[in-house]
């Protein structure tokens, strides 16, 4: 998996690949520009003239060789420059030296903002060398581009956001942003959406083993990760091998949730699914879903406190969606944690009387699952101020009570209890619908059964549920609901090439 690292580490890295590989820094520079290009070319067609603005570090020396490459791609380029060449990093000042002389260059105090115009804008004015908010000149530059009716594009990082931290001030706002080889925390932050904009990362071929060194044990989850984590079954595998598993949720008008999560269960894999409802359910699940098994709990509208007999049939639990939060289900719940040793997703109302009930926490293991969106985790940890200190209490949580926790959003994040801080990278927009939660409960309690471990687990249901959603959202877009999202699920095995 691609490792993580802070932004300030980047330059250590670099010379370390460097002096291995016996390569010079202006070769690295080159591969990341001519990976840029590579983008680039498939986004944007060379009838649109392109402005490029490039600081004098060497986010400013990828801006020049961007330059170079494109106009060699036959693009119309211009060239402007913040701040001193004179003081330029020593491969910006490589790539400037070595600019075609066919391409403008023009300081950017020296430009006449009337009449300027520019199809797009190209970001090298700062990266990850960034130490201090925007102010000045170079906050004025930047006001300016994200006023200006362009299309606005980020060479590693949008000039301003520092990598690891939570914006102080302003930022270019990016459409998109061409992260190298890595994304740069801070990219990851739901704070940060609007000047992130689309987040490619491109491999500028410095291999895992670089950033072994480096901590904290952060990755990023991709495509490319997800195959050897699954299992493989094959033609004598039988219903027993696919796991038995039970969801159990559900309360007087919240039975949907349940549903849901069952049915996601069941596209995901399943061989047997049971859930576990309050009385008024028997109708909605039998008749809804068919494939599934019901038992019912003794009240009509909530669980009471008696969780269903004879836990140890079932390989995996997913509890919470739709359960309601009646003093008598926290008991049941109680039950469940003493009684239940197997691998269990712990969801939605019940992350919220696991709040409520902080005596239960310590109940929890390397066994247990919680799925919270932002505001569920903030019940259980306290407030946070914003994306950066939710990561950090995460951490502290799971290191605490050991258990997993995946922190719901974009870019879901999964902290496991090995230390670990895992981002996703599928899914879109269109997944921030009512239920999605459900599914992924549905999907993480199916892959717990089937045998895949908690880790396993967790980033094949996180990542399936993303994918999931970027194909529902293709077809339903705004309109997306989360049965589109469970419609979807044998799809995106199709995708990733499992059977
Ligand atoms: N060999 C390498 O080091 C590689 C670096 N790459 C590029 O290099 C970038 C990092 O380059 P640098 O470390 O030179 O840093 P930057 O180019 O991001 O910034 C340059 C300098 O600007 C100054 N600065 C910081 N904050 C400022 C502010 N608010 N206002 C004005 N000036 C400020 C600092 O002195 C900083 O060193 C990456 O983001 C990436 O684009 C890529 O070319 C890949 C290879
Ligand atoms: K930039």
């Amino acid at each position: 998996m691609q490792q993580i690292i802070p932004g300030k580490s980047v330059k250590e890295l670099d010379a370390a690949f460097i002096k291995d590989k016996g390569i010079t820094s202006y070769k690295l520079m080159e591969q990341a520009a001519l990976a840029f290009c590579d983008w680039f070319v498939e986004q944007i067609s060379p009838e649109n003239d392109l402005a490029v603005f490039c600081g004098t570090g060497n986010n400013g020396g990828d801006g020049m060789a961007i330059s170079r490459l494109l106009w060699e791609r036959g693009y119309s380029v211009k060239v402007f420059i913040m701040g001193d060449p004179a003081n330029g990093s020593k491969d910006f000042k490589l790539n400037h030296e070595v600019l075609p002389e066919a391409i403008p260059v023009q300081l950017v105090e020296n430009v006449n903002w009337e009449n300027w115009k520019a199809k797009v804008i190209i970001d090298g004015v700062l990266g990850v060398g960034i130490n201090r908010p925007l102010e000045g000149a170079y906050l004025d530059l930047i006001k300016r581009l994200n006023n200006f009716p362009a299309k606005r594009i980020a060479i590693d990082m949008p000039t301003g956001l520092p990598s690891d931290e939570i914006l102080e001030g302003e930022a270019f706002k990016a459409m998109f942003t061409v992260s190298f080889q890595f994304p740069k925390m801070a990219l990851l932050f739901p704070e940060h959406a609007s000047y992130t904009g689309e987040l490619v990362i491109k491999d500028i071929g410095i291999s895992p083993d670089y950033f072994e060194t480096f901590e904290p044990k952060m990755y990023y989850l991709e495509k490319k990760d997800i195959p050897e984590l699954h299992k493989s079954f094959d033609r004598f595998s039988h219903k027993g091998n696919f796991g038995k598993v039970m969801l159990i949720g559900g309360s007087y008008g919240k039975m949907g949730a349940v549903r849901m999560a069952s049915e996601a269960a069941l596209r995901t894999g399943s061989g047997l699914v049971s859930c576990f409802v309050p009385r008024c359910g028997i109708q909605v699940l039998q008749s809804s879903l068919p494939e599934a098994m019901v038992e019912v709990s003794e009240q009509d509208h909530y669980l009471d406190e008696y969780p269903p007999d004879n836990l140890t049939r079932y390989d995996a639990l997913g509890v919470g969606p739709g359960m309601g939060q009646h003093s008598k289900t926290a008991i049941m719940l109680e039950e469940l944690l003493k009684l239940y040793k197997g691998p269990m997703v712990i969801d939605a109302d019940g992350i919220n009387l696991l709040a409520s009930h902080p005596h239960l926490l310590n109940m929890l293991g390397h066994n247990i699952i919680l799925t919270p969106h932002l505001k569920e985790f903030e019940r259980l940890a306290g407030a946070c101020a914003h994306q950066r200190e939710r990561v950090d209490k995460v951490a502290e949580f799971v290191e605490k009570f050991q258990c997993t926790i995946i922190l719901k959003g974009a870019h879901s994040l999964i902290a496991c209890p090995d230390g670990t801080l895992n981002f996703n990278s599928s899914g879109n927009a269109y997944l921030a619908t009512g239920g999605a939660g459900d599914v992924l409960t549905g999907m993480i309690t199916s892959f717990l059964g089937q045998g895949y471990s908690p880790k396993e687990a967790a980033f094949c249901g996180v990542y399936h549920h993303g994918l999931a959603g970027e194909l529902a959202g293709k077809v339903n877009r705004r309109g997306t609901i989360a049965s589109d999202i469970i419609a979807k699920i044998p799809q995106t095995y199709l995708q990733l090439g499992i059977h």
